[in-house]
């Protein structure tokens, strides 16, 4: 008997959260005890058979291993790490004694429990979603812990599935983990491979067992040159690895799956492994040169990553060139379809031109299975879906809104006096005479609790249910609220708490030309939390002033200094669907130009502290490094193009987070801010060293508590943390904040670690006056 080939058509993940974010209110409501661990399993059951049916019905074949069988109820990083019993020995408590953990146990890892910390959050490759971070030592001990992916599958093959089994490959699984505290020097996760590689086996086995034809184990580390080990020893660890796997007496065929960027060195060696199919990210590399292969490539042309309809007969192209490198050829998505929403036709009031435009998760779908016609048949069988792809192509180009011609002229105008603003010296000096701030100010990163209460308003104004002027005089009493009790728990320079906004970057899309935004457009950001990315379709522009009034109100409230609260171009870009036909350094300048103008608009209102958050900084660091000083300058620029039309004396901040700033650190030393808050305390202040190498000569606020958990930390902690940050920055440029805005935290603890927060502070303030 012949082994099945690969399905021509294939996408390597699809959204688990549920059109109408089902798996996030069944988790949540799990969480809140509203629902048992039965009726939990029960509702993500019926998600995944909407699912299959769903995938089926936009063209997937049923029991060819075209379905991915990829679901996770909060992480499929953490996922593997369950199935290989990698359980960090803080949470050993929740392991049964037969080595397995419950649904309650899992999500714990997720969240943190008292004193236990959750497994450490931080971002997958170049994307908004965040992965949970497996803790691997000399005394993990890894055996098959979970067979949950196995119940997928034979839940599956009894409802008349064939579906393909999708799980983390063992040296991604590694490269992505750290070492455990208390691992001796040197010793890294990937040390442990040999270890690990049974375990697999045994799953590869077990998952033959239940009927899968076909594997897919996703590396997405191959792609990558920001991974730690050096580049030899991730080469050969993917040779002894897939040797390894593809000798496993029983298992199904194995697609090793390479999404975010080309393999490079890595393909041939996996060229010379027993995998059976290999696939490759075209979208955002290109076609390898000299590599010949008979397994099968499969090609990944239609962008996972992105929401455009794009040019379907240039992916065909890419497709039929593939041919020349294997007799077998299929076609994929560049990566899983988990970072774009669901469905267009979810999208009523978006304007039709618009959506012609677009393709969401099953608009690809439908795509990937014209392409695998088209290989399968010849370009003549989708001629017509070809064609109609490229006039919606040629539509947008010519659009209105799209190219701007005073937008345009701006931009071309620009010198580099835009981009600079003057000495530092003179700023800080006026600056100090404007602001009268104590020593070791205190702040916070600008969100306030975003509570039922704000949200449920806010839904019931866009229903029209409340009118545009009670849901203002709403707004202004939870602004006035959030003053006062900053106040009373004695913060320096004061927040209005951000209660207008559903999110930092979509209410600047609300706000801009050039955006669109969606209803139901969900994407997973991490565990249960999603964000609705924007559209950025045209030429960017401001029409009004956005966020003036409110900072104006607030400082009306207020004789401490009041600060502005903007997001950077960078971060918008980041965490918006942003057009593909233009560099991304243009469109982040007209984002700037916008910003400048509302800038300049809350200066004239007599704001003199305005931040510009941009966490997503690190985020969108390309992960080839011959990219990275081009992303790198464009960037800094387009911060610099944003902040730089301020009198000296208007003190600009910026904010980071959700990354190891390590590698950025120099660029964030150019933006030029006058005061930079960092995260810093999740991992107890490992960013200052390099704040302190980096020559910082401005504020810094490294973050003094983790605003992840509902956690309250003690005066002690606080102050200790304090303490390290005197320890290498001098303390005229140390700034006291909390690690990142307050809007997923509640209101008890947020009062309780601010006000121990303030004490800390006043402690460290008296105990330097005292020398
Ligand atoms: N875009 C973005 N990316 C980011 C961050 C961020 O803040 N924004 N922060 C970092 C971490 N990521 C995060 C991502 C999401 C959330 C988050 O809190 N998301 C909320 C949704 C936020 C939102 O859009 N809220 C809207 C819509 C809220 C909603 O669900 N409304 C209900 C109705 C309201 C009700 O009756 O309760 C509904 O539509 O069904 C609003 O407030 O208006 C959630 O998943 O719960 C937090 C952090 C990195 N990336
Ligand atoms: C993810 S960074 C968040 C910054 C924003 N100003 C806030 O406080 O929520
Ligand atoms: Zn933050």
């Amino acid at each position: 008997m012949t082994a099945p080939s690969f399905p021509t058509g294939s996408i390597l993940g699809y959204p688990r959260i549920g059109r109408r974010r089902e798996l996030k209110k069944a988790v949540e409501a799990f969480w809140a005890g509203s629902i048992t661990a039965e009726e939990l399993e029960s509702r993500a059951a019926e998600l995944r058979r909407v699912t299959r049916e769903r995938l089926t019905s936009l063209g997937l074949g049923a029991t060819d291993s075209s379905i991915p069988e990829a679901f996770s109820f909060y992480d499929q990083v953490l996922d593997a790490a369950v199935t290989v019993g990698a359980i960090p020995t803080r949470f050993e408590s929740l392991v049964a004694a037969d080595g397995t953990i419950d649904l309650a146990g899992y999500f714990t890892i997720a969240r943190g429990e008292g004193n236990n910390t959750p497994a450490e959050m931080t971002k997958w490759f170049d994307s908004n979603y965040h992965y949970l971070v497996p803790e691997i030592g000399p005394e993990t001990r890894f055996h098959l812990a979970s067979d949950r992916l196995i119940r997928e599958v034979a839940e599956a093959t009894t409802s008349g599935f064939r579906t393909r089994p999708v799980i983390v490959g063992p040296v991604t699984f590694l490269l992505l983990s750290k070492a455990s505290e208390g691992a001796p020097e040197g010793y890294q996760p990937l040390d442990r491979l040999d270890d690990l590689l049974p375990v697999y086996a045994e799953l590869l086995a077990a998952l033959t067992a239940v009927g899968a034809d076909w594997v897919q184990l996703d590396e997405p580390a191959l792609v990558s040159e920001s991974i730690e080990v050096p580049r030899a020893e991730v080469l050969a660890a993917t040779k002894r690895a897939y040797d390894a796997l593809g000798a496993a007496p029983v298992r199904p065929q194995i697609f090793v799956a390479a999404p975010y960027g080309s393999l490079d060195d890595a393909l041939p060696v996996l060229g010379e492994t027993p995998v059976e199919a290999i696939g490759l990210d075209l979208v955002r590399g290109s076609l390898p040169t000299g590599f010949r292969t008979e397994k099968t490539l499969v090609g990944g042309v239609v962008d996972g990553h992105n929401i455009w309809r794009g040019d379907l007969s240039a992916a065909f192209d890419t497709l039929e060139a593939l041919r020349s490198l294997s007799p077998s050829v299929a076609v994929t998505s560049s990566t899983s379809l988990f970072h774009t929403p669901h469905d267009v036709a979810d999208e009523p009031l978006l304007d039709e031109r618009l959506k012609s435009w677009l393709a969401f998760a099953d608009q690809k779908v439908a795509q990937i299975a014209t392409l695998a016609t088209g290989l399968a048949e010849g370009r003549g069988a989708i001629q017509g879906e070809l064609d109609a792809a490229s006039a919606a192509l040629a539509d947008r180009r010519v659009a209105p809104g799209v190219r701007d011609g005073d937008v345009r002229a701006r931009a071309a105008a620009l010198t580099e006096a835009d981009f600079a603003r003057g000495d530092y010296a003179e700023r800080l000096a006026a600056q100090e005479a404007a602001l009268h701030l104590p020593f070791l100010p205190t702040t916070t990163i600008g969100s306030f609790p975003q509570t039922g209460g704000i949200r449920k308003a806010r839904a019931a104004n866009a229903r029209g249910e409340i009118s545009e002027n009670e849901y203002i005089e709403f707004l202004k009493s939870e602004i006035k609220s959030v003053v006062e009790l900053q106040e009373r728990i004695g913060i320096d320079v004061i927040v209005h708490g951000e209660p207008e906004r559903n999110d930092m970057v979509q209410y600047f899309a609300e706000h801009l030309d050039g955006f669109a935004v969606t209803q139901n457009g969900w994407v997973q950001s991490y565990g249960s939390r999603c964000t609705r990315p924007s559209i950025l379709w045209g030429d960017v522009a401001r029409e009004a002033p956005i966020t003036v009034e409110w900072s104006a109100y607030t400082q009306s409230l207020t004789d401490k200094p009041v600060k502005g609260m903007l997001t950077g171009p960078v971060t918008i870009l980041a965490w918006s669907f942003v057009r593909d036909d233009q560099p991304l350094g243009e469109t982040a300048n007209q984002v700037a130009l916008a910003l400048r103008d509302e800038i300049e608009d809350l200066e004239a209102a007599g704001i003199g502290i305005i931040q510009v958050d941009e966490p997503a900084l690190r985020e969108l660091l390309p992960l080839k490094k011959a990219d990275q000083p081009a992303y790198l300058d464009w960037s800094v620029r387009s911060f610099r193009l944003a902040t730089s039309g301020v009198a000296p004396k208007t003190q600009i901040h910026t904010h980071l987070c959700y990354s190891e700033f390590g590698v950025v650190i120099d660029a964030i030393n150019k933006l030029d801010a006058d005061v930079t808050s960092i995260e810093a305390a999740r991992s107890k202040m490992e960013v200052v060293p390099d704040i302190q190498h980096s020559g910082f000569a401005r504020g810094i606020g490294p973050g003094v508590y983790d605003i992840h958990s509902p956690r309250v930390p003690s005066v002690e902690e606080v102050t200790d943390l304090i303490e390290i940050a005197l320890g290498s920055i001098p303390e005229r440029q140390v700034w006291i904040n909390p690690d990142c805005g307050l809007k997923t935290r509640g209101y008890d603890e947020t009062v309780a670690s601010l006000t121990n927060v303030v004490a800390a502070t006043r402690a460290v303030r008296e105990r330097v006056h005292a020398h």
